[in-house]
Order: structure tokens, then sequence, then C-alpha cells
């Protein structure tokens, strides 16, 4: 009887599956490694978590529908909002993007009550902070921030979730590419597909044709590890839900899987239009988000003072704090990665800063005792190993084709464990944890490439102990935060314990490095307590001469007291009473539709006593 009740409820959950208004639409389940949702729920209570979960993808909850916004920084060294306003506006009537309300998406009024709706939810954001916003977002389509202070951001919103007609009919599915995680990701946010991202594609594509576009997203796998499954099931449940609009090829099937680079498909109907501004307005705009910006504003960096940017790449902060500083004083930018130095020099370069100061620097050994500091740097250039060996990494793409109902030349049910042993064929029998790991990799990013850019960097040995009126950490993290996320299952507990010891050890260098009567500003773009308020627990707990501080503008709401005790008996610490309101954190649940991010601002005293 039990059995028959499980087989019924099977077919009945692939019937459903089947049914092409469930299957062709966009409405992502984020998965969670269960010990990480277990601890998030402890901290947030389950309802809360649960509207999280869903805004992290970006897919509407009852309460919540993303009023999905592009938030612009303006380089105010170069040009002004209103110059902007009007070249955008130019932009979006020639792109046509100005179609961001269609019949399915919600009207201005609409929004608005949403907004007031999602008010009455326990989201604490600043009072003041929401409502300037909510007055930016009122004003139409593009208009400037109205929070104090940061006029010079300009709002450009969007639309969706859109219906889309993927043209389903009975026995002929829509041709159809599969694309990786990451590249589903960026086209919610804007992007096209270029051709590293694309996994798979069905038969007989050819350039010009119409296909609908899904994405491949890790699903837990019978044997407890997550799986990309890109399957022959004439089901294809792995993927239902997973629609992210309809776009023309720009190549055909064959093309795709011969060239390295390239727009493979033009995203011409998508579930979100969020306008990217790609290669636009060079150099006189910068895509960040709100609350990156804030974290520039909450250093309240001086002019002629010496800033340390600790982990810069891609380098949007590092940028917003020159400007701040209107160019004159210093800001050394580091960061571990050679070619993500390179980017920073590009950006610097591009908004025509020249108060930016670049090495390539492990932020773990960024203090330095001996006289080797600073002006003792040594050169490398693109020929050193960073680069060799990323490029001796690269490895041929899949070549791989998949249709709705038949698959060619595609093994059925090819998990990513069968990708692995492809390698070395039948021989292979032992798969390692590194391979797997790998693979996961590779179905988050696609294919893709590894590309040397080419440049000289100059290799820092560090600087001497308080040589910084301000530093910014702004840590490498879970990065759990980020908007949208299709996928969360890949780190563990201990995968976040170790992202909070990493940090800790980085903040111990920010500490030295900083002068007496300076600022720190940390900050991380993750819901993870682990990593943000239990940060600041330990800092206040070690270092007797921090103070946290207030920021200005607040506009994220307060952080997080008390503490979480877990299982294996390990206990984290958070804010104490009292502490809640000098944090910053942005809830990407909360009406003010960010990435969730943490900012917290210490004060200097003296380190003599
Ligand atoms: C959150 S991102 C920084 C984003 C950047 N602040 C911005 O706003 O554009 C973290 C950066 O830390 C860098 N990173 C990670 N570990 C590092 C280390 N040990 N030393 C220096 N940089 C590191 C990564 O390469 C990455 O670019």
């Amino acid at each position: 009887m039990k059995k028959a009740l499980k087989t019924l409820s099977r077919n009945l959950t692939l019937h459903n599956l089947m049914d092409p208004s469930v299957r062709y639409c966009y409405n992502p389940v984020l998965h969670w490694n269960p010990l990480v949702e277990e601890y998030f729920i402890k901290a947030y209570g389950p309802h809360h978590f649960s509207r999280i979960s869903k805004a992290l993808t970006y897919s509407t909850c009852f309460l919540l529908r993303p009023s999905c916004y592009s938030c612009i920084r303006v380089n105010t060294l170069r040009t002004t909002s209103d110059a902007v306003i009007e070249k955008l506006q130019g932009i979006i009537l020639n792109s046509g993007l100005n179609k961001t309300e269609s019949n399915d998406s919600l009207n201005e009024s609409n929004i608005n009550r949403n907004l007031d709706d999602c008010n009455k939810v326990e989201v604490g954001q600043s009072e003041h902070g929401m409502n300037a916003y909510k007055g930016s977002l009122q004003n139409g389509t593009i208009s400037k921030c109205q929070v104090p202070g940061l006029e010079y951001l300009v709002f450009v919103k969007g639309s969706g979730p859109h219906t889309i007609d993927y043209g389903y009919a009975s026995e002929r599915p829509p041709k159809e590419v599969i694309v990786s995680r990451k590249c589903a990701e960026a086209v919610l946010r804007g992007a096209q597909v270029f051709v590293p991202g694309v996994m798979a594609c069905s038969a007989h594509v050819e350039k010009g044709d119409l296909v609908a576009v899904s994405v491949a997203v890790e699903q837990p796998g019978l044997d407890g590890e997550w799986a990309t499954g890109i399957t022959r099931d004439p089901h294809y449940f792995e993927r239902s839900g997973l629609y992210i609009g309809q776009g023309t090829t720009m190549m055909s099937r064959a093309g795709i899987f011969r060239v390295s680079e390239g727009i493979a498909v033009d995203m011409n109907n998508r579930i979100f239009n969020l306008p990217s501004f790609r290669d636009e307005l060079e150099g006189e705009i910068f895509l960040q988000n709100l609350p990156s910006i804030v974290t520039a504003h909450a250093l309240d960096p001086q002019r002629g003072e010496r800033i340390l940017d600790m982990c810069a790449a891609p380098g949007g902060k590092t940028t917003a704090i020159a400007i701040l500083m209107r160019d004159e004083g210093e800001v050394v930018a580091v960061d571990r990665s050679h070619n993500k130095v390179l980017n920073i020099q590009k950006l610097a370069a591009e908004m025509g800063l020249k108060c930016i100061n670049t090495y390539k620097l492990d932020a773990l050994k960024a203090v330095c005792r001996t006289n080797e500091s600073n002006g003792m740097s040594t050169l490398c250039s693109d020929k050193d190993n960073i680069c060799t060996n990323i490029q001796n990494s690269d490895s041929p793409r899949l070549h791989q084709e998949v249709s709705s109902t038949t698959v060619e030349g595609l093994n059925a049910d090819m998990t990513c464990k069968e990708r692995v042993s492809n390698e070395k064929g039948n021989e292979r029998t032992y798969i390692s944890k590194a391979d797997i790991r790998k693979n996961m990799r590779r179905m988050r990013n696609g294919p893709g490439r590894n590309q040397c850019l080419g440049g000289r960097v100059e290799n820092s040995k560090g600087f001497s102990p308080n040589s910084f009126d301000r530093v910014l950490l702004d840590a490498p993290c879970s990065a759990l935060g980020l908007r949208p996320r299709l996928f969360a299952g890949e780190e563990t507990v201990n995968s976040l314990r170790n992202h909070g010891k990493y940090q800790r050890r980085m903040f111990d260098q920010a500490v030295q490095l900083v002068r007496s009567g300076g600022v720190i500003v940390y900050s991380t773009c993750t819901i993870n307590p682990g990593e943000n308020e239990a940060l600041v627990r330990y800092a206040l707990d070690t270092y007797k001469y921090l103070s946290l501080a207030p920021q200005n503008p607040r506009i994220g709401g307060p952080g997080l007291a008390g503490r979480c005790e877990f299982p294996d008996g390990y206990v984290e610490e958070w804010l104490k009473p009292g502490e809640e309101e000098l944090v910053q954190r942005f809830d990407p649940s909360s009406p003010l539709d960010t990435i969730g991010f943490f900012i917290a601002k210490f004060s200097v005293g003296s380190k003599d006593i």
C-alpha cells in the first residue's frame, strides 16, 4: 500500500513537472546543505529564512516582488548625474529597453503597495534610509537616489518577472540551450549568453533559431552528493522551473562548440529586463550594488589620506573611495591575484583616477616588519608562473547536445562523476573528491576559458605597521548574499567556519596596518552571521582599543545579537545588546531589494595603552 502510494505520488509529480506551464517557467528552489539550513533557520527563524532564500534566487514570493533595478555610480570627477541620466535615456530609447512594464508585470502603484506590505513584515531596515530609497524608485524609470549624500547614484528600473511563451506544442518541445549556473546568474542580471557559458544545445540548432534558455543547477543526488545531470530522460525534471528566457542563436550548434568566445544567444525575451549598460559611458559610470557604495561612504575617506583596500579587485570600492577623496591622497589597492590586479588598474585608468596604486599581495602577509616594505617592491610580468599556470590549466570544452525529447550524443543520466571518469575511460574506478570538486566547479561556471590579461603588476612585500589612516577589508567570503543565486549547497558548516578563520587572520593584519586614531571598515556579501557578527565579536574582544563606530549613511538594518550553539558543541558569539544598531546588515528579502551585505566600522583608539 505504502509502495503504491509512493509510486502514485512520484507519477503525479512527474506529471506535474511535465506540465509545460510548470516546467517552462522560472521558479527555482534554492538548495542548501541541511546543516547550514538548520543554522540559518536558528539565526533568522524559519519564515524569515525562507523569504531570504526565495529573494536570493530573484523569484517571487507572495509579498516580495523584486523591483529589480540597476544602481549606477556616476564618476563625479568626469560628469554629473543629470548628464548621465540624459545619456542613459537616449540609450534606453534606442535599445527598446523602455519596454519595462508589460501586461504581466506589476504597475507602479502595485510596486508601492508591495513595498508598503513588505514594510509590515519584520525586516527592519533604517527607516530614514528606506523612505529616501522608496522616493528614489517612485520617480520613474531613471531616477537619482534621494538618500542624502548619495544623490550621485542613478537607479534604472527594470521589470519582471515576465511570463514567456516558449512555443511548447504537444510532443514538439522548443529547441533549447542549457547554460551553466554562473552564466544564468549573469543573464538574470542582464548579460547575454556567451559561448563559454553554454553547456549543451539541442540537435539541429542553426544560426537565427529561437531557443529556450534553461540552466543546469545542482540537484541532490541519490548518493547524497550534489549533481548536475543533464539527462536523456524525456521528463527532464531537473530543469523544470529553471527557464530564464528566450533568445536567438548567433551561431549554429556546431559553431557554438567550435569557437571559444562571442555571444552564443542574444537574449531578446527575458524573465527579468534589467539594463546592463555593458560598455556604455566608459569611465563615466560604474554599475555597483548599493551596499558596496555605502561601504565606501562608511569608510569616510578624506582628501590627502593614505587608505588601504586589502582585497580590492575588481576595484569597485577602490574607485568609489578614490572619487570620494577627489583623487587626492593615496589609495593602495591590493589583491592576491595578478590578473585581478590588472583589472583594478584598467578600471582606475578608465575612470581617470591617479591616486590609486595597485599591488599583488597576499593580504594575510600584508604587514612587513623589515625595511623591505613599500618601495622595495619587485616587478613581475605576464610571463610569470601565475599566467603560465593559468594558460596550462585550460581544458577542452565539452561537446554536448540536448533535445527536449531525444538527446543525441549525450549519455543518459550523465552526472559529474561520469564526466570525471570519461578522461581515462573504463580504466578508472576511483573518483577522488578533488575530481568531484573540480567538476562541480565546472558545472557551476561552465567549461569556460582561463585568460591571461598580460601587463605588468607590482609585487609588494607588505607595508609598515600603523602606516594607513584607514583600511577597508572587503573580505573574501561565502558570498551567500549575492543575488541572483541559484545554488547554495556547496557551503557546509565547516567551510563557513573556515571562511570565518580566514577573515579573522586578515583582520589581524588590518589592525596592525592602521594607525591609532584611524578607521577600519569590514564588509562581506554574505548572510552568514559567522562571517559578520562573529567577526565583530572577535575584533572587539581581541583588540580592546577598537570600538564600533556609527556609519553614515545608514540604510541597512541592525545586526544579530546573541549566540549560536552547534550540535558539535561549537559556540558562535554574535553582537551584544546595544551593538546591533552600529552595524549595517542589508537583508536580501527586505524592500530595499539589494544583495545580502554586512558592514561594520571600527574606530581605532590608542594602541599604546
Ligand atoms: C569580495 S572580493 C573584493 C571586491 C572588491 N573590494 C570590490 O569592491 O570590487 C574579494 C577579493 O579578495 C581577493 N582575495 C582573496 N584572498 C586574498 C588574499 N589572501 N589576499 C589578497 N586578496 C585576496 C580575491 O581575489 C577577491 O578579488
